[in-house]
């Protein structure tokens, strides 16, 4: 293989077997592979059909040793000779990327993979190699997950960020690096990596991985013979499945996951696409993270194999197709490998005494310049042939076109440009030397302060995520709770309600009472209202017929004491004779006739008969005065006993009510009864009262009747006197004698009627005013006499008849009906009391229980509280344990890798192989040709990386000859 050839990315495709999977869906093989053609295959699917044709092809058959020994062996024989190397294994998940590359298992010597089978050659080779030459290894182990750069020996550096420097291109700022020095010593190293790695499920393969991760292995060799160094790193990547998101059914977070994933792959396709298209001139290595770190290995510095895994299944013909058109243009991709070695110190000395001349030659010429110019200066002239050039000035390695310029090219600078040329340029503008290199530093600085930034939020995601979940919880707690209190709450309402409804029935019933207790009252106020309209009603009745009869009895007798006026009659004859007396006096002649005299005997007969009659009048009346008050007597004596009589009926129909009814009636009927009796009582001092004043009155008439008496007695000796008087006239006449005696009589006479008549007129007066007092009197009495008797009537009616029976029937119906609203009254009211009792039961039951309840809630709710705070010491408990195991896992990690100095010292090997060149210093002083053991030695050499690290410290003071004896265990 030519030189040219072997700088083309080297694309060899594996096939797996058809899995279970394929199987079950009914995947049949569209892979056909050349007998002939190791190189070739033949795709016959449904969307393709067609040959394809890599650097190798290995069917489904291939075993492991046999890719390695065909495919990849080459790469480690160039790392060991200073190239660097590259393996890619690219393919859909489950394509057989990790089988490939790492293996089923690394101790089995069959299925173990490329990386194992790489380690152990590159261990065998620097066996292999002779002894002058001396080798350190150390080994790296990282992932590109969700575009983050993780040490998968110090998974706590988790976003590592990609440095460029002049010197060192492009490296992983921070990533470590493990000094090996045997192949188990790499296996622990690996095996420790691969447990550390991200593996997320996909129904494609349960172990598939979504991250790609990349082993480095450098190894640096040293000729002891004359001081030269190489180096070569070989990169071992095993990508990430190529796949479509669709097709492993990724989503949620995956999905995410995914599409970072893809923008890595995206990307490697991109930069392949730019390599090969043969025009792009910008290679977009920057667009993710894993394009930047394998940028030496894609067009630059390195001998790169690219191995392609695929499925033969129809089932995989869209990945497969894709894999291999992939392939395809990777193909084409021209990479500038070339030696990674320093001067030896020769080579060094020759160089720098070539300087030195060089530099002293430029120095003369310089002072031959500067003598030229001082004489141009001066004025002067120098002549063309004089003019001072590089020959002429002895340096003979600078020409006169180029002054500046050395005469050879320096090969320091020279291996500085080529390294530079062979780098993939980094897209930027041209720029001064100076200028990049400003720009790659403050591009570091950046990426550094992104990478923090990048962790910072990483952290910040995950304790949100962590918040998150805890909120989450506490939500669901929340929701618990919350139910729980709705339900306490609609329970608790509900009660409320209860308790309202049962108050308010009890209001209810109370208002019931209320009303029914007016009601009762109306209706007691009522009937007694109407109990004394009753009587009102009678009595008034009773006195409008009082009245009335007392008119009517006192017209009666009034027109009995003065019948047709005969008094008033008389009364004025008399006058008239006696007005005419006195004319007759007066004129002083006896003008009375004896007629008139006749008529005057007649006059006076008559008003003896009527003065008779008015005795025989007053006689009657004193007669019916005595009669009236023998009645009133009698009236008494029969009202007590009617009043004895009725209180004895009262008693023996209270006694019977009692019998029968209850306290209730009886309590009316005594009500009654007092009414009753009070009205007795008061109408029996009333009449007691009148009684008393008739009496009085009585004893007054008689008084008047006396006067009266005695008045007539006057008046009827005035009437004897004037019949004197007449009868004299009468004499005088008929003797016509004594006439002026007669005259004097006449005067004295007529005084004395006159006299007598006003008497009489005054009496009269006073008579009739008393006997209109008394008849009035009589008529009251008459009344009081008949209500009397109509009330002894009533009791009588009351006791006895009828009427009392319907009527105490109607009051013992009205006690009934009143008894019966009473009880129902009394039922109702009792029954509500009992409602109200069982409801302030009801309630203080209800009240414990919300009590009770409230109590629950409380206990509930410290519960909680409790519940929370031990939930958060837990969790609390909880991180600090996570903490500490990941502070434990990390330590022991770094207690193996980074906190190991061991791993950290540069552990070289030495070949066993004879000495290439003659007389070299053996400085570990150990045989050659003894056993393969003894040949490899460790010495211990504290590389710069290691010294600024600090862990060189320690151990830079021992001395070389005792570090140098340590021996390797693992190749004992
Ligand atoms: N050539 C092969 N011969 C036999 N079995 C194989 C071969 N290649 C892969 N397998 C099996 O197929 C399964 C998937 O392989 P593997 O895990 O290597 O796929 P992968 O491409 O690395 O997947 P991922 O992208 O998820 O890492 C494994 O069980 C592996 O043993």
């Amino acid at each position: 293989m030519g030189d040219q050839n072997r700088n083309n990315i080297r694309v060899v495709c594996r096939f797996r077997p058809q899995n279970k999977r394929e199987n079950a869906e009914g995947g049949v093989h569209i892979i056909t592979f050349d007998e002939g053609s190791d190189d070739t295959v033949r795709m016959e699917g449904k969307e393709y059909q067609g040959n394809f044709t890599f650097d190798a092809i290995f069917p489904t058959t291939t075993t492991q040793k046999q890719v390695f020994e065909h495919s990849i062996k080459p790469i480690v024989d160039d790392v060991i000779g200073g190239y660097n190397g590259t393996v890619f294994a690219y393919g859909q998940t489950g394509s057989g990327k990790t089988f490939t590359m790492m293996g089923a298992d690394i101790d089995n010597e069959e299925l173990k993979g490329l990386i194992p089978r790489i380690v152990e050659q590159i261990f065998h080779d620097i066996l292999e190699s002779p002894s002058t030459m001396e080798y350190t290894v150390k080994v790296s182990y990282m992932e590109i997950y969700m575009e983050k750069i993780r040490d998968l020996l110090n998974p706590q550096n988790d976003n590592l960020p990609i440095h460029e420097e002049k010197n060192r291109g492009v490296y992983v700022k921070g990533l470590l690096e493990v000094y090996v020095s045997s192949v188990q010593e790499v296996y622990e190293v690996m095996k420790r990596g691969g447990n550390a790695r991200v593996v997320a499920y996909t129904n494609m393969n349960a172990e598939s991985s979504r991250s790609h991760s990349i082993f480095v292995i450098t190894v640096s060799q040293k000729n002891l013979a004359d001081g030269s160094v190489k180096s070569g790193r070989l990169s071992l990547v095993d990508l990430a499945g190529s796949e479509k998101v669709g097709k492993t059914g990724a989503s949620g977070q995956t999905l995410e996951e995914a599409k970072k994933i893809n923008k890595s792959l995206s990307a490697l396709g991109m930069v392949i696409n730019a390599l090969t298209d043969g025009k792009s001139t910008h290679i977009p290595y920057r667009d993710s993270k894993l394009t930047r770190i394998l940028q030496e290995s894609l067009g630059g510095n390195s001998r790169t194999t690219l191995i392609i895994n695929c499925s033969p299944s129809s089932f995989n013909e869209a990945e497969t197709l894709s894999t291999l058109r992939f392939g395809m243009r990777a193909k084409s991709i021209k990479n500038k490998a070339r030696v990674n070695a320093e001067l030896s110190p020769a080579e060094l000395k020759a160089l720098l005494k070539k300087a030195k001349s060089e530099a002293v030659s430029f120095q003369q010429y310089i002072s031959a310049l500067e003598g030229e110019i001082g004489i141009w200066r001066s004025g002067g002239t120098v002549p063309k042939e004089n003019w001072v050039s590089a020959d002429k000035a002895g340096a003979g390695a600078v020409t006169p076109s180029t002054p500046t310029t050395p005469a050879a090219p320096n090969p320091a600078v020279e291996a500085a440009k080529k390294e530079f040329e062979s780098r993939p340029s980094t897209p930027a503008p041209i720029l001064e030397k100076d200028e990049r290199e400003e720009f790659l530093k403050r591009e570091n600085e950046l990426t550094d302060q992104i990478a923090e930034k990048e962790s910072l939020l990483a952290k910040q995601e995950k304790l949100l995520a962590e918040m998150k979940e805890e909120l989450g919880y506490f939500k669901e707690q929340e929701e618990t709770i919350t139910k729980e209190n709705k339900e306490m709450a609609s329970e608790l309402s509900e009660l409320k309600l209860q308790l309202e409804k049962v108050t308010y029935d009890n209001k209810e019933g109370a208002i019931t009472i209320d009303s029914l207790r007016e009601a009762n009252a109306e209706l007691s106020s009522e009937l007694e209202q109407l109990k004394k309209t009753l009587v009102e009603l009678k009595i008034s009745q009773k006195e409008g017929d009082k009245e009335q009869k007392k008119q009517e009895k006192m017209a009666q007798m009034m027109a009995e004491l003065d019948p047709s006026g005969v008094i008033s009659a008389k009364e004025k004859q008399i006058r008239e004779a006696l007005n005419k007396l006195d004319s007759i006096d007066g004129s002083g002649s006896a003008t009375l006739t004896m007629e008139e005299l006749a008529t005057l005997r007649r006059e006076l007969a008559d008003s003896k008969s009527l003065v008779t009659q008015h005795e025989q009048t007053i006689s009657e009346l004193h007669y019916e005065n005595e009669h009236l008050t023998r009645k009133r007597d009698e009236l008494e004596v029969r009202l007590t006993t009617l009043e004895l009589e009725y209180e004895e009926l009262l008693d023996k129909t209270i006694a019977d009510e009692e019998a029968n009814s209850k306290i209730d009636i009886t309590e009316t009927i005594q009500e009654l009864r007092a009414k009753l009796e009070g009205q007795y009582s008061a109408k029996k001092e009333v009449q007691q009262k009148e009684i008393e004043e008739l009496k009085q009155e009585l004893e007054k008439k008689n008084e008047e009747l006396h006067k009266l008496n005695s008045a007539l007695a006057e008046l009827k000796r005035a009437n004897e006197e004037l019949q004197n008087a007449i009868t004299e006239k009468e004499t005088r006449i008929e003797g016509r004698k004594d006439t002026a005696e007669k005259e004097k009589d006449m005067e004295r006479i007529r005084k004395t009627m006159a006299q007598q008549l006003a008497d009489f007129d005054v009496m009269k007066k006073a008579l009739m005013r008393d006997l209109q007092n008394r008849c009035e009197k009589v008529v009251e009495l008459e009344i009081s006499l008949d209500e009397t008797r109509e009330q002894y009537n009533n009791v009588l009616r009351n006791s006895n008849n009828k009427a009392q029976q319907k009527k105490m029937a109607f009051l013992e119906r009205n006690l009934e009906q009143l008894t019966n609203v009473q009880k129902q009254l009394v039922e109702q009211n009792s029954s509500l009391k009992k409602e109200v009792a069982i409801a302030e039961r009801k309630l203080l039951a209800r009240n414990e229980r919300i009590q009770a309840l409230e109590a629950l809630l409380q206990d509930a709710q410290e519960k909680l509280t409790t519940q929370n705070q031990k939930f958060e010491a837990q969790l609390q408990a909880v991180r600090e344990r996570l903490e500490q195991a990941r502070s434990q896992k990390s330590a022991s990690l770094l207690g193996s890798f980074a906190n190991n100095p061991n791993n950290r010292i540069a552990k070289p090997l030495r070949g066993q192989g004879h000495p290439s060149l003659e007389g070299v210093d053996n400085v570990g002083g150990s045989p050659t040709g003894n056993s393969f053991a003894a040949a490899i030695q460790v010495v211990l050499l504290l590389p710069s990386d290691v010294m600024r690290s600090g862990y060189g410290n320690t151990l830079s003071t021992p001395g070389r000859t005792e570090r140098r004896t340590s021996w390797l265990p693992g190749f004992r």
